[in-house]
């Protein structure tokens, strides 16, 4: 890694401004950073080096002019869910070959008014569909991280793993993601990164691929707190071309960093001590509770007597509006197109060869719950525990709880391939058991590195706030932070 490519955002914000390198010296660094570790990372799937050089230029134009924006000639990468004008945005699915959007998404065109540069589109799940990377049609994500003493590839988590990994590998400043049920937080654990999914609202949908639209929310992944609070506030906005993005003033987050405290109770929810927790991930989180008692939170026993139903639910709920949104693939309007004898055989053929398997299990579940004779035993009945589950946090709020701590992750990062995981889906949708209910209850969830575990691999504890009440998260990830350090891969690619 380079000096430059080392540098946090606010780092090279402040510098930038003082003119000690130029936005296009910087850029330069990250491209060629990419150059030298994508082969063995995949983190991107498409590089924009020529984009990402004129932006920079115009970035450094502005800087003279003394006119730079809150990001200015900052190198970020995008994750390949949002539409990116005239470049690459598949979602990472054959289904949407060759798709080049003629528009751009709300979140990067907020983004690019703010002065960031764009670097290229990074790997995920095929339409986050996942939790390990590992059904990205364009292949496996190698998590930068390695246990210590050996050289096997772990995953990065998913879906957002391709914009977890290049964090973390310093091969962008900062990545955009999105959560629908631990898309961010999840990788954003397994790779020693910051990750925020905010309230449901915050960030426009528009111009994102859809997966799940009452879930789906953008976020960034940055490498410590106050990134995150920095990137938030660019890609955070309402917008009329989204009807679900709220009309709320976007706070200055990064003045949440550094603020005391004092008089903040902290829930500590009973539900979420499962069975089988690993020992490690308990005393991670017996270990941030003690760091939040040292900064002088209040710490709270609280019941969320809902949590169990929550993925049970959840994997009923994603799936149906998967299988609906999924159903404007049909080889006419985008990307790949099999031809057939009729058009109904053409329909059929593009979506068997355009869905990978897990998209087409999510469709099949989907289509079930939501088909006349099951409605009403599935589909209505976890829009119900939906409900209760909302509930269960509004009454701890209520209360006076002011944000929740709990563990991201069942595990740390897991071997690619993973036989147990491979073998039985169910195994795999329980990497999501913490972090499902924030996105079923529409709450801002946050992801901080705690520490390391026994075999070197990164651990994350995660913070949960109420309803727009992001400052809140920033504030006390940030004691955390300050109490536990931060993590950087061992450079081995
Ligand atoms: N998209 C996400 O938030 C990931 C979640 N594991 C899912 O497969 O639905």
């Amino acid at each position: 890694m380079t000096e430059l490519t080392s540098l946090t955002i606010a780092e090279a914000r402040d510098k930038l401004k003082a003119k000690a390198f130029s936005a296009l010296e910087l850029t330069e660094a990250y491209i060629a950073a990419i150059d030298d570790a994508n082969e063995k990372i995949n983190a991107y799937v498409a590089v924009t080096p020529e984009k990402a050089r004129e932006m920079a230029k115009a970035s450094d134009a502005r800087i003279a002019a003394g006119k730079a924006g809150a990001l200015e000639g900052i190198p970020v990468g995008v994750k390949d869910l949002f539409a990116t004008e005239g470049v690459h945005t598949q979602a990472c699915s054959h289904v949407l070959d060759g798709f080049k959007p003629r528009y751009e998404s709300t979140v990067t065109q907020n983004l690019w008014n703010d002065g960031a540069v764009m670097l290229g589109k990074l790997n995920m799940d095929e339409f986050a569909m996942g939790s390990s990377n590992e059904t990205s049609y364009y292949g496996n994500v190698i998590n930068p991280w390695r246990e210590t003493g050996s050289d096997r590839a772990l995953v990065p988590g998913g879906s957002s793993g391709g914009s977890a990994a290049a964090v973390a590998a310093h091969l962008c400043a900062g990545a955009t993601a999105t959560d629908t049920g631990g898309s961010i937080r999840q990788p954003a654990a397994f790779t020693g990164t910051v990750g925020i999914k905010p309230t449901y609202g915050r960030c426009s949908r528009w111009g994102i691929v859809s997966y799940a639209s009452s879930l789906d929310q953008a976020g960034p992944i940055a490498r410590d707190v106050r990134d995150a609070a920095i990137l938030l506030k660019s890609m955070a906005s309402v917008d009329a071309k989204d009807t679900t993005s709220v009309d709320l003033p976007v706070p200055d987050y990064e003045a949440a960093i550094g603020q005391s405290l004092k008089g903040l109770k902290i829930g500590i929810p009973r539900e979420y001590r499962v069975e089988g927790m690993p020992e490690e991930i308990e005393k991670m989180w017996n270990q941030g509770i003690a760091w939040l008692k040292a900064a002088g939170a209040e710490i709270v026993d609280i019941s969320l007597p809902h949590t169990k139903y929550a993925l049970p639910a959840y994997y009923i709920v994603a799936p149906a509006e998967a299988s609906s949104n999924l159903a404007r693939y049909d080889g006419v309007r985008y990307g790949l197109r099999v031809d057939g004898k009729d058009i109904a055989d053409m329909y059929e053929k593009t979506r068997a060869a355009g869905f990978g398997m897990e998209v087409k299990r999510r469709i099949l579940i989907g289509t079930y719950v939501l088909s006349a004779g099951y409605y009403d035993a599935y589909y209505l009945k976890a829009q119900k525990v939906r409900t209760l589950i909302k509930r269960d946090f509004e009454n701890v709020f209520h209360d006076g709880v002011d944000a929740v701590l709990a563990p991201i992750t069942p595990s740390s990062a897991f071997a690619i391939g993973d036989e147990e995981l491979a073998a039985d889906p169910v195994k795999m949708y329980l990497q999501d058991v913490f972090t499902i209910t924030v996105n079923m209850a529409g709450l801002p969830g946050l992801s901080v590195p705690a520490g390391l575990d026994s075999k070197g691999l990164p651990l994350g504890l995660q913070l949960i706030g109420k309803p727009f009440e992001e400052e809140t998260l920033f504030k006390t990830a940030y004691a955390i932070e300050q109490a536990a350090g931060k993590f950087t891969p061992a450079k081995w690619w």
